[in-house]
C-alpha cells in the first residue's frame, strides 16, 4: 500500500512591531505619499500569523488587542495573501492572527501582519521566494511592509520601504505607553503637513549623530538623538499624549518619543530593572492605561511552527 501524499500543514510565523528612532517627514510627492528618512528598530512585541489550507479564503484576529481589527478583505494580512496569491497562484487559505502588537497604535501592527503572512505562505506553498523578493511584494502592501519581513535595524527612505542596513550594537531597552484608542496614519501626515503650511520643507536625511549612537550601543547617546516629525502632529491631535511624554521623563526615562504616527508613546531606559520600574510608575499615576515592555532590536518574521502530518 502507498502512503497518501502529505497535506501541508499549518505554518505559523511570529513578527514584531516597529519604533522608529528617528522619523525625517520630508515633503509631500506628486503620488500623496511623504519622502522619508527613517531608522526602524524592531522591538519584542509579537503578533502570530497562522496560515493553513482552506476551502475559502478569510481571516480571524483573537488576543487581547484583537478590537477593532477588521475580519474581512481590509485586513492588510489578507490583502497580502491575495497578492501573493495571484502571482504564484495559490491555493485558498485561512489567515488565524494573535494580536500582541497595539492597533493603530504607530508600531506597524497592520503592516506586521501583511509580512508574516507573506512569508507564512511562501513556506506553506514551498515558493522559495529570496528576501528580494519578499520585499519587493511587502512593498506593494504598505511602506512599512518590507521592514517587517528582516527586522533588526534599517534605514528607509523612499516613503520608507526603501532599506539599507544599519550597525547597531547592543540591546535597548523600551517601555511603551499604550492608550484605548489609535490614531490613522494619513490624518496625522495631514496634521503635519497643515502645521508646517508655508514653511520649506527640505528632503529629509538621517542624522549621523544617531549612526553614531547606534554604532555606541550606548543608550543615554541614543536618546539624546531620538528624533519624529510626526511627533508634534500627533499630539496636536491627542494632547494628552504630551502628559504622558512629560511624565515618562519624570519617572526616569532616558528619551521619549511617540512612535511613528502614534498615539504609542516610546521610553527609552537604561536596562530591563529600569523598564519594570518605568512600567510600574506610569500605571501607578494613572497618566497611562496600559503599559508593555519590551527590547530591540529583535529578527522579523519567522517561522515557529509548522505541521507536516
Ligand atoms: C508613519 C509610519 C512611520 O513608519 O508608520 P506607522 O506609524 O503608520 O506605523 C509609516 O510611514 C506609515 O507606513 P504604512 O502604515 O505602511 O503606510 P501606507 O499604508 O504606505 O500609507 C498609508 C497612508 O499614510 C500616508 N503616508 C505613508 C507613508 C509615507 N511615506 N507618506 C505618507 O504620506 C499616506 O497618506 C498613505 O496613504
Ligand atoms: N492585521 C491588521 N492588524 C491591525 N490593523 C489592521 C490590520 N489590517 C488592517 N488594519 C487596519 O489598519 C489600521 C492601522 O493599524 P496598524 O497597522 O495597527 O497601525 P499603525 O499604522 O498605526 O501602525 C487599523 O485601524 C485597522 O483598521
Amino acid at each position: 500500500m502507498t502512503a497518501a501524499p502529505l497535506e501541508p500543514g499549518p505554518v505559523t510565523v511570529r513578527v514584531p512591531a516597529k519604533v522608529n528612532l528617528e522619523l525625517v517627514v520630508g515633503p509631500r510627492r506628486e503620488d500623496g505619499y511623504h519622502a522619508l528618512a527613517t531608522v526602524y528598530q524592531a522591538v519584542s512585541l509579537y503578533d502570530d500569523v497562522t496560515v493553513a489550507p482552506a476551502d475559502e479564503w478569510g481571516v480571524s484576529v483573537s488576543g487581547p488587542l484583537a478590537a477593532g481589527v477588521p475580519t474581512d478583505g481590509r485586513n492588510l494580512a489578507l490583502v497580502a495573501a491575495h497578492l501573493l496569491a495571484e502571482r504564484h497562484d495559490g491555493d485558498p487559505a485561512h489567515v488565524s492572527i494573535r494580536k500582541g502588537i497595539p492597533v493603530a497604535g504607530g508600531m506597524a501592527g497592520g503592516s506586521a501582519d501583511a509580512a508574516a503572512t507573506v512569508v507564512a505562505l511562501d513556506h506553506l506553498w514551498a515558493l522559495g521566494l529570496d528576501r528580494d523578493e519578499l520585499e519587493s511584494l511587502a512593498a506593494e502592501v504598505g511602506s512599512d511592509v518590507p521592514f517587517l519581513v528582516g527586522g533588526g535595524t534599517a534605514m528607509g527612505s523612499g516613503r520608507g520601504e526603501l532599506l539599507a542596513p544599519v550597525l547597531a550594537r547592543g540591546t535597548y531597552h523600551w517601555v511603551f505607553a499604550l492608550t484605548d484608542e489609535g490614531l490613522s496614519t494619513p490624518e496625522v501626515y495631514a496634521e503635519c503637513d497643515r502645521l508646517r503650511e508655508g514653511t520649506d520643507v527640505p528632503e529629509p536625511v538621517c542624522t549621523p549623530a544617531l549612526m553614531a549612537a547606534l554604532r555606541s550601543g550606548d543608550p543615554h547617546e541614543l536618546a539624546a538623538q531620538l528624533t519624529n516629525d510626526l511627533e508634534a502632529a500627533a499630539v496636536s491631535l491627542r494632547p494628552a499624549l504630551g502628559e504622558t511624554l512629560a511624565s515618562g521623563m519624570e519617572y526616569g526615562a532616558l528619551g521619549g518619543i511617540v512612535s511613528g504616527s502614534g498615539p504609542t508613546v516610546a521610553f527609552l531606559v537604561e536596562d530591563n530593572e529600569a523598564g519594570i520600574d518605568l512600567a510600574v510608575a506610569l500605571t501607578a499615576s494613572g497618566v497611562v492605561r496600559d503599559v508593555r515592555r519590551a527590547s530591540g532590536p529583535v529578527h522579523g518574521a519567522h517561522v515557529v511552527h509548522h505541521r507536516t502530518d
